[in-house]
Protein backbone atom coordinates (compact mmCIF):
# COMPACT_ATOMS: atom_id res chain seq x y z
CA UNK A 1 0.00 0.00 0.00
CA UNK A 2 1.01 3.83 -0.64
CA UNK A 3 -0.01 6.93 -1.59
CA UNK A 4 0.08 8.55 -4.58
CA UNK A 5 -0.19 11.93 -5.75
CA UNK A 6 -2.78 12.69 -8.13
CA UNK A 7 -1.24 15.46 -9.96
CA UNK A 8 2.40 14.39 -10.28
CA UNK A 9 1.99 10.77 -9.90
CA UNK A 10 4.74 10.86 -6.50
CA UNK A 11 4.80 8.12 -4.05
CA UNK A 12 4.78 8.25 -0.29
CA UNK A 13 4.81 5.69 2.29
CA UNK A 14 1.12 5.22 4.07
CA UNK A 15 2.71 4.62 7.68
CA UNK A 16 3.33 8.78 7.31
CA UNK A 17 0.34 11.42 7.85
CA UNK A 18 -0.55 13.20 4.63
CA UNK A 19 -3.07 15.58 3.42
CA UNK A 20 -1.62 17.30 0.60
CA UNK A 21 1.94 16.24 -2.14
CA UNK A 22 4.50 18.89 -1.73
CA UNK A 23 3.12 19.61 -5.26
CA UNK A 24 0.43 20.81 -3.57
CA UNK A 25 -1.58 17.57 -5.41
CA UNK A 26 -4.32 15.89 -3.45
CA UNK A 27 -3.12 11.78 -2.17
CA UNK A 28 -4.67 8.70 -2.57
CA UNK A 29 -4.07 5.15 -1.06
CA UNK A 30 -3.11 2.89 -3.94
CA UNK A 31 -3.32 -0.80 -2.80
CA UNK A 32 -1.62 -3.72 -4.37
CA UNK A 33 -5.55 -5.92 -5.27
CA UNK A 34 -3.83 -8.48 -7.51
CA UNK A 35 -3.00 -10.78 -4.83
CA UNK A 36 -6.82 -10.69 -3.93
CA UNK A 37 -9.26 -13.05 -5.11
CA UNK A 38 -12.62 -11.18 -5.26
CA UNK A 39 -15.20 -14.40 -5.15
CA UNK A 40 -12.94 -15.72 -1.82
CA UNK A 41 -13.62 -11.89 -0.57
CA UNK A 42 -17.13 -12.39 -1.22
CA UNK A 43 -17.35 -15.13 0.61
CA UNK A 44 -14.92 -13.88 3.64
CA UNK A 45 -17.58 -10.63 4.56
CA UNK A 46 -20.66 -13.01 4.09
CA UNK A 47 -19.23 -15.03 7.09
CA UNK A 48 -18.72 -12.08 8.52
CA UNK A 49 -22.14 -10.79 8.89
CA UNK A 50 -22.27 -12.88 11.64
CA UNK A 51 -19.49 -10.91 13.95
CA UNK A 52 -20.90 -9.49 16.82
CA UNK A 53 -18.09 -8.06 19.11
CA UNK A 54 -14.74 -8.24 17.06
CA UNK A 55 -13.66 -5.50 15.00
CA UNK A 56 -15.16 -7.68 11.69
CA UNK A 57 -18.93 -6.95 13.15
CA UNK A 58 -18.06 -3.11 11.64
CA UNK A 59 -19.32 -2.58 8.86
CA UNK A 60 -15.77 -1.21 7.74
CA UNK A 61 -13.68 -3.11 9.08
CA UNK A 62 -15.41 -5.91 7.83
CA UNK A 63 -13.68 -4.80 4.34
CA UNK A 64 -10.50 -4.73 6.09
CA UNK A 65 -8.65 -6.17 3.17
CA UNK A 66 -10.20 -3.50 1.14
CA UNK A 67 -9.23 -0.67 3.83
CA UNK A 68 -5.92 -0.47 5.68
CA UNK A 69 -4.93 -4.09 5.52
CA UNK A 70 -1.94 -2.49 7.46
CA UNK A 71 -3.19 -1.58 10.36
CA UNK A 72 -3.04 -4.07 13.01
CA UNK A 73 -6.83 -4.87 14.97
CA UNK A 74 -5.13 -3.31 18.19
CA UNK A 75 -5.06 0.45 17.04
CA UNK A 76 -8.81 0.10 15.59
CA UNK A 77 -10.85 2.32 17.35
CA UNK A 78 -14.26 1.18 16.26
CA UNK A 79 -18.30 1.70 17.02
CA UNK A 80 -19.39 -1.20 14.83
CA UNK A 81 -20.11 1.96 12.47
CA UNK A 82 -21.33 1.26 9.03
CA UNK A 83 -24.48 -1.21 8.96
CA UNK A 84 -26.72 1.33 8.23
CA UNK A 85 -30.36 0.66 6.88
CA UNK A 86 -30.61 -0.16 2.47
CA UNK A 87 -34.63 0.97 2.77
CA UNK A 88 -37.15 0.88 0.18
CA UNK A 89 -39.92 3.53 0.38
CA UNK A 90 -42.85 2.64 -1.31
CA UNK A 91 -45.05 6.09 -1.16
CA UNK A 92 -41.63 7.88 -2.82
CA UNK A 93 -40.94 4.93 -5.19
CA UNK A 94 -44.77 5.16 -6.54
CA UNK A 95 -44.80 9.19 -6.35
CA UNK A 96 -41.62 9.17 -8.59
CA UNK A 97 -42.88 6.17 -10.88
CA UNK A 98 -39.26 4.82 -11.12
CA UNK A 99 -38.91 1.32 -11.18
CA UNK A 100 -36.56 0.69 -7.84
CA UNK A 101 -35.45 3.08 -5.88
CA UNK A 102 -33.81 2.74 -2.43
CA UNK A 103 -32.16 5.08 0.07
CA UNK A 104 -28.74 4.31 2.34
CA UNK A 105 -29.19 6.08 5.51
CA UNK A 106 -25.93 6.35 6.46
CA UNK A 107 -27.77 8.93 8.89
CA UNK A 108 -28.02 5.67 11.10
CA UNK A 109 -24.78 5.58 12.10
CA UNK A 110 -22.91 5.98 15.39
CA UNK A 111 -22.49 10.03 15.72
CA UNK A 112 -25.25 10.39 13.55
CA UNK A 113 -23.45 10.80 9.94
CA UNK A 114 -21.84 8.80 6.97
CA UNK A 115 -18.79 10.42 8.50
CA UNK A 116 -18.33 7.77 11.05
CA UNK A 117 -17.11 5.49 7.68
CA UNK A 118 -14.00 7.10 7.02
CA UNK A 119 -12.66 8.46 10.72
CA UNK A 120 -12.59 5.20 11.89
CA UNK A 121 -9.83 4.58 9.28
CA UNK A 122 -8.55 7.99 10.13
CA UNK A 123 -8.49 7.85 13.54
CA UNK A 124 -7.31 3.81 13.46
CA UNK A 125 -4.57 5.00 11.23
CA UNK A 126 -3.44 8.56 13.39
CA UNK A 127 -3.24 6.18 16.62
CA UNK A 128 -1.11 3.54 14.92
CA UNK A 129 1.56 6.08 13.70
CA UNK A 130 1.06 7.11 17.36
CA UNK A 131 -0.85 10.32 17.42
CA UNK A 132 -2.48 11.52 20.08
CA UNK A 133 -4.11 14.85 19.00
CA UNK A 134 -6.60 14.85 16.07
CA UNK A 135 -8.12 17.80 13.99
CA UNK A 136 -10.33 18.88 11.51
CA UNK A 137 -12.40 22.21 10.35
CA UNK A 138 -15.96 21.28 9.87
CA UNK A 139 -19.78 22.28 9.36
CA UNK A 140 -20.11 19.82 12.28
CA UNK A 141 -20.66 16.58 11.23
CA UNK A 142 -17.49 15.85 10.80
CA UNK A 143 -16.57 17.43 13.70
CA UNK A 144 -18.84 15.39 15.97
CA UNK A 145 -17.67 11.99 14.12
CA UNK A 146 -14.04 13.10 15.24
CA UNK A 147 -14.84 13.66 18.32
CA UNK A 148 -16.60 10.60 19.37
CA UNK A 149 -13.66 8.64 17.71
CA UNK A 150 -11.24 10.71 19.49
CA UNK A 151 -12.83 10.33 22.98
CA UNK A 152 -13.44 6.34 22.17
CA UNK A 153 -9.59 5.98 21.48
CA UNK A 154 -8.49 8.20 24.18
CA UNK A 155 -7.37 10.21 22.72
CA UNK A 156 -8.08 14.68 22.38
CA UNK A 157 -9.83 16.69 19.42
CA UNK A 158 -9.79 19.86 18.61
CA UNK A 159 -12.35 21.17 16.03
CA UNK A 160 -12.14 24.53 13.94
CA UNK A 161 -15.84 25.63 13.45
CA UNK A 162 -17.18 28.51 11.04
CA UNK A 163 -19.10 31.05 13.29
CA UNK A 164 -22.21 30.94 10.72
CA UNK A 165 -24.53 28.80 9.16
CA UNK A 166 -23.47 25.65 11.76
CA UNK A 167 -26.35 23.62 12.72
CA UNK A 168 -25.62 24.22 16.90
CA UNK A 169 -26.85 20.95 17.35
CA UNK A 170 -23.68 19.35 15.55
CA UNK A 171 -21.81 22.02 17.59
CA UNK A 172 -22.87 20.96 20.66
CA UNK A 173 -22.72 16.89 19.86
CA UNK A 174 -18.90 17.47 19.23
CA UNK A 175 -18.39 19.73 22.52
CA UNK A 176 -20.55 17.38 24.61
CA UNK A 177 -17.53 14.74 23.33
CA UNK A 178 -15.36 16.81 24.70
CA UNK A 179 -13.48 18.28 21.93
CA UNK A 180 -11.91 21.35 21.76
CA UNK A 181 -14.05 23.77 19.52
CA UNK A 182 -12.52 26.86 18.26
CA UNK A 183 -14.86 28.95 16.11
CA UNK A 184 -13.81 31.78 13.80
CA UNK A 185 -14.95 34.05 11.43
CA UNK A 186 -14.43 32.37 7.84
CA UNK A 187 -15.64 29.22 5.76
CA UNK A 188 -14.91 25.93 5.98
CA UNK A 189 -12.73 26.16 2.95
CA UNK A 190 -10.77 28.96 5.13
CA UNK A 191 -10.07 26.20 8.38
CA UNK A 192 -9.07 23.39 5.74
CA UNK A 193 -6.24 25.96 4.03
CA UNK A 194 -5.24 26.86 7.98
CA UNK A 195 -5.30 23.02 8.52
CA UNK A 196 -3.16 22.12 5.88
CA UNK A 197 -1.07 25.15 6.18
CA UNK A 198 -0.47 24.64 10.02
CA UNK A 199 -1.89 21.27 11.28
CA UNK A 200 1.73 19.34 11.39
CA UNK A 201 3.55 22.37 13.28
CA UNK A 202 0.81 21.77 16.40
CA UNK A 203 1.45 18.27 16.53
CA UNK A 204 -2.12 17.60 15.10
CA UNK A 205 -3.36 14.69 13.07
CA UNK A 206 -5.43 16.33 10.54
CA UNK A 207 -9.11 14.24 10.31
CA UNK A 208 -10.68 16.29 6.66
CA UNK A 209 -11.35 14.16 3.44
CA UNK A 210 -8.15 15.79 2.35
CA UNK A 211 -6.24 13.04 4.85
CA UNK A 212 -6.81 10.13 2.05
CA UNK A 213 -7.41 7.20 4.94
CA UNK A 214 -11.02 9.16 5.40
CA UNK A 215 -11.22 8.12 1.92
CA UNK A 216 -10.39 4.56 2.25
CA UNK A 217 -12.77 4.47 5.15
CA UNK A 218 -15.96 5.99 3.44
CA UNK A 219 -15.49 3.50 0.23
CA UNK A 220 -16.97 0.88 2.57
CA UNK A 221 -20.37 2.65 1.82
CA UNK A 222 -20.69 1.24 -1.60
CA UNK A 223 -19.20 -2.21 -0.17
CA UNK A 224 -22.07 -2.95 2.07
CA UNK A 225 -24.89 -1.53 -0.86
CA UNK A 226 -23.26 -3.63 -3.29
CA UNK A 227 -23.21 -6.60 -0.44
CA UNK A 228 -26.32 -5.91 0.78
CA UNK A 229 -27.92 -6.15 -2.88
CA UNK A 230 -26.30 -9.38 -3.59
CA UNK A 231 -23.19 -7.50 -5.79
CA UNK A 232 -25.74 -6.03 -8.39
CA UNK A 233 -25.53 -2.25 -7.84
CA UNK A 234 -28.80 -0.31 -8.93
CA UNK A 235 -28.11 1.62 -12.33
CA UNK A 236 -27.88 5.18 -10.75
CA UNK A 237 -26.43 6.07 -7.01
CA UNK A 238 -27.22 9.93 -6.39
CA UNK A 239 -24.85 11.58 -4.08
CA UNK A 240 -25.04 14.83 -2.15
CA UNK A 241 -22.04 17.05 -3.11
CA UNK A 242 -20.17 19.50 -0.31
CA UNK A 243 -16.55 18.85 0.29
CA UNK A 244 -17.06 16.09 -2.68
CA UNK A 245 -15.40 13.15 -0.54
CA UNK A 246 -18.53 10.60 -0.79
CA UNK A 247 -17.98 11.10 -4.35
CA UNK A 248 -14.70 9.97 -4.41
CA UNK A 249 -15.01 7.67 -2.15
CA UNK A 250 -17.81 5.56 -3.10
CA UNK A 251 -16.03 6.11 -7.27
CA UNK A 252 -12.71 4.40 -5.63
CA UNK A 253 -14.56 1.70 -3.72
CA UNK A 254 -16.29 1.01 -7.42
CA UNK A 255 -13.47 0.86 -8.90
CA UNK A 256 -12.03 -1.26 -6.96
CA UNK A 257 -15.23 -4.04 -6.45
CA UNK A 258 -14.80 -3.73 -10.56
CA UNK A 259 -10.78 -4.29 -10.72
CA UNK A 260 -11.61 -7.36 -8.35
CA UNK A 261 -14.77 -8.89 -10.56
CA UNK A 262 -17.07 -8.34 -7.31
CA UNK A 263 -19.43 -6.71 -9.65
CA UNK A 264 -19.67 -6.45 -13.28
CA UNK A 265 -20.74 -2.96 -14.75
CA UNK A 266 -20.47 0.17 -12.77
CA UNK A 267 -23.50 2.09 -12.32
CA UNK A 268 -23.62 5.75 -13.15
CA UNK A 269 -23.34 8.45 -10.76
CA UNK A 270 -25.23 11.71 -10.15
CA UNK A 271 -23.56 14.08 -7.76
CA UNK A 272 -26.19 16.71 -6.32
CA UNK A 273 -25.19 20.12 -4.75
CA UNK A 274 -27.30 23.03 -3.19
CA UNK A 275 -27.59 25.91 -5.55
CA UNK A 276 -26.19 28.35 -3.31
CA UNK A 277 -22.90 26.21 -3.30
CA UNK A 278 -22.35 24.53 -6.93
CA UNK A 279 -18.65 25.51 -7.59
CA UNK A 280 -18.01 21.78 -8.71
CA UNK A 281 -21.48 21.67 -10.45
CA UNK A 282 -21.19 25.13 -12.52
CA UNK A 283 -17.26 23.75 -13.63
CA UNK A 284 -18.95 20.34 -15.03
CA UNK A 285 -21.94 21.82 -16.88
CA UNK A 286 -19.86 24.87 -18.51
CA UNK A 287 -17.06 22.67 -19.35
CA UNK A 288 -14.46 24.64 -17.30
CA UNK A 289 -10.84 22.98 -17.12
CA UNK A 290 -10.11 24.04 -13.58
CA UNK A 291 -13.11 24.91 -10.36
CA UNK A 292 -13.76 29.02 -9.69
CA UNK A 293 -13.58 28.83 -6.29
CA UNK A 294 -16.91 30.64 -4.86
CA UNK A 295 -16.36 32.76 -1.87
CA UNK A 296 -19.61 32.89 -0.25
CA UNK A 297 -21.51 29.49 -0.12
CA UNK A 298 -25.34 29.59 1.18
CA UNK A 299 -27.20 26.73 1.23
CA UNK A 300 -29.83 26.20 4.36
CA UNK A 301 -28.29 22.54 3.62
CA UNK A 302 -25.34 23.44 6.29
CA UNK A 303 -23.76 20.51 5.52
CA UNK A 304 -23.34 21.63 1.82
CA UNK A 305 -22.13 25.20 2.25
CA UNK A 306 -18.51 24.45 0.93
CA UNK A 307 -17.18 26.99 -1.79
CA UNK A 308 -13.74 25.47 -2.91
CA UNK A 309 -14.09 21.87 -2.18
CA UNK A 310 -10.73 20.26 -2.05
CA UNK A 311 -11.15 16.63 -3.67
CA UNK A 312 -12.55 18.43 -7.04
CA UNK A 313 -9.84 16.98 -9.36
CA UNK A 314 -10.68 13.19 -7.75
CA UNK A 315 -14.41 13.61 -8.57
CA UNK A 316 -14.15 15.18 -11.85
CA UNK A 317 -12.19 11.67 -12.44
CA UNK A 318 -14.63 9.43 -10.56
CA UNK A 319 -17.85 11.08 -12.95
CA UNK A 320 -15.77 10.39 -16.18
CA UNK A 321 -15.20 6.59 -15.37
CA UNK A 322 -18.77 6.44 -14.16
CA UNK A 323 -20.44 8.62 -16.84
CA UNK A 324 -21.38 10.83 -14.36
CA UNK A 325 -23.54 13.80 -14.33
CA UNK A 326 -23.74 16.82 -12.04
CA UNK A 327 -26.93 18.96 -10.87
CA UNK A 328 -27.75 21.37 -8.35
CA UNK A 329 -30.99 21.85 -6.36
CA UNK A 330 -32.34 24.96 -4.94
CA UNK A 331 -33.22 24.70 -0.95
CA UNK A 332 -36.92 25.11 -1.35
CA UNK A 333 -36.91 21.84 -3.52
CA UNK A 334 -34.40 20.62 -0.46
CA UNK A 335 -36.98 21.15 1.71
CA UNK A 336 -40.09 19.64 -0.31
CA UNK A 337 -37.66 16.09 -0.46
CA UNK A 338 -36.84 15.94 3.04
CA UNK A 339 -40.14 16.24 4.18
CA UNK A 340 -40.90 13.37 1.61
CA UNK A 341 -37.80 11.15 3.46
CA UNK A 342 -39.09 12.52 7.30
CA UNK A 343 -42.63 11.41 6.70
CA UNK A 344 -41.57 8.20 5.04
CA UNK A 345 -40.01 7.54 8.28
CA UNK A 346 -36.16 7.21 7.05
CA UNK A 347 -35.68 10.99 7.91
CA UNK A 348 -32.43 13.00 7.15
CA UNK A 349 -30.76 16.40 7.51
CA UNK A 350 -31.48 18.91 4.89
CA UNK A 351 -28.10 17.93 2.60
CA UNK A 352 -29.31 14.71 2.51
CA UNK A 353 -32.33 15.51 0.82
CA UNK A 354 -30.23 17.48 -2.32
CA UNK A 355 -30.41 13.53 -3.31
CA UNK A 356 -34.07 13.15 -3.38
CA UNK A 357 -34.40 16.47 -4.95
CA UNK A 358 -31.89 15.91 -7.66
CA UNK A 359 -33.32 12.40 -8.73
CA UNK A 360 -36.44 14.19 -9.21
CA UNK A 361 -35.17 17.09 -11.49
CA UNK A 362 -33.29 14.64 -13.44
CA UNK A 363 -36.12 12.38 -13.84
CA UNK A 364 -38.05 15.32 -14.76
CA UNK A 365 -35.32 16.34 -17.71
CA UNK A 366 -35.75 13.16 -18.54
CA UNK A 367 -31.76 12.57 -18.25
CA UNK A 368 -32.92 9.33 -15.42
CA UNK A 369 -35.41 6.92 -16.81
CA UNK A 370 -38.51 5.32 -15.11
CA UNK A 371 -37.10 2.08 -16.06
CA UNK A 372 -34.37 2.73 -14.33
CA UNK A 373 -33.48 2.02 -10.19
CA UNK A 374 -31.31 4.68 -8.26
CA UNK A 375 -30.28 4.54 -4.88
CA UNK A 376 -29.88 7.80 -2.83
CA UNK A 377 -27.34 8.67 0.05
CA UNK A 378 -28.33 9.66 3.18
CA UNK A 379 -25.87 11.36 4.85
CA UNK A 380 -27.36 12.70 8.52
CA UNK A 381 -29.45 12.08 10.50
CA UNK A 382 -33.09 13.76 10.86
CA UNK A 383 -31.84 15.48 14.40
CA UNK A 384 -28.90 16.48 13.36
CA UNK A 385 -30.33 19.95 12.77
CA UNK A 386 -33.41 21.22 14.72
CA UNK A 387 -33.42 24.42 13.33
CA UNK A 388 -34.60 23.66 10.36
CA UNK A 389 -37.21 21.44 11.73
CA UNK A 390 -38.36 24.45 13.73
CA UNK A 391 -38.85 25.93 10.42
CA UNK A 392 -40.41 23.88 8.38
CA UNK A 393 -42.14 20.74 10.78
CA UNK A 394 -46.19 22.12 11.00
CA UNK A 395 -47.29 23.32 14.62
CA UNK A 396 -48.11 21.57 17.02
CA UNK A 397 -51.88 21.01 17.87
CA UNK A 398 -52.61 22.07 21.40
CA UNK A 399 -56.20 20.51 22.91
CA UNK A 400 -57.90 20.50 26.18
CA UNK A 401 -58.00 16.90 27.30
CA UNK A 402 -61.59 16.46 27.26
CA UNK A 403 -63.63 14.03 24.68
CA UNK A 404 -65.49 16.51 22.69
CA UNK A 405 -62.64 18.70 21.76
CA UNK A 406 -60.33 15.75 20.42
CA UNK A 407 -63.51 14.31 18.75
CA UNK A 408 -63.60 17.67 16.84
CA UNK A 409 -60.03 16.99 15.80
N1 LIG B 1 -20.01 18.77 5.69
C1 LIG B 1 -18.72 18.52 6.15
C2 LIG B 1 -17.68 19.38 5.53
C3 LIG B 1 -16.69 18.52 4.83
O1 LIG B 1 -15.83 17.90 5.65
P1 LIG B 1 -14.73 16.82 5.20
O2 LIG B 1 -14.63 15.97 6.39
O3 LIG B 1 -15.19 16.11 3.99
O4 LIG B 1 -13.46 17.57 4.98
C4 LIG B 1 -18.63 18.54 7.67
O5 LIG B 1 -19.41 17.86 8.28
O6 LIG B 1 -17.80 19.23 8.23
Amino acid sequence: MKLVCVDCSAELSWRESHTACSCGGRLEVIQDLKMLDGERLKTVFQERLAERMSVYASGVWRYKELILPGVPEEHIVTKYEGNTGLYTSEPIRSQLGIRALYFKAQSENPSGSFKDNGMTAAVSHGRFLGYKHFACTSTGNTSSSLAMYAAWGGCSSQVFVPSRSVSVNKVLQTLAYGAKVIRFDGTYDDGIRFLEQHGEELGLYVCNSVNPFRIEGQKSIIYEIAQYLNWELPDWIVIPGGALSNVSALGKGLEDLKNLGMITKLPRIALIQAEGASPFHRMMADGQDELIPQPNPATKASALNIGNPPSWKIARRVLRQCQGITCSVNDEEIMVSKKMIDQSGIGCEPASAATLAGLRKLMDDRIIDKDERALCILTGNLLKDTDILAETTDDMVYSDLTIESLRDL
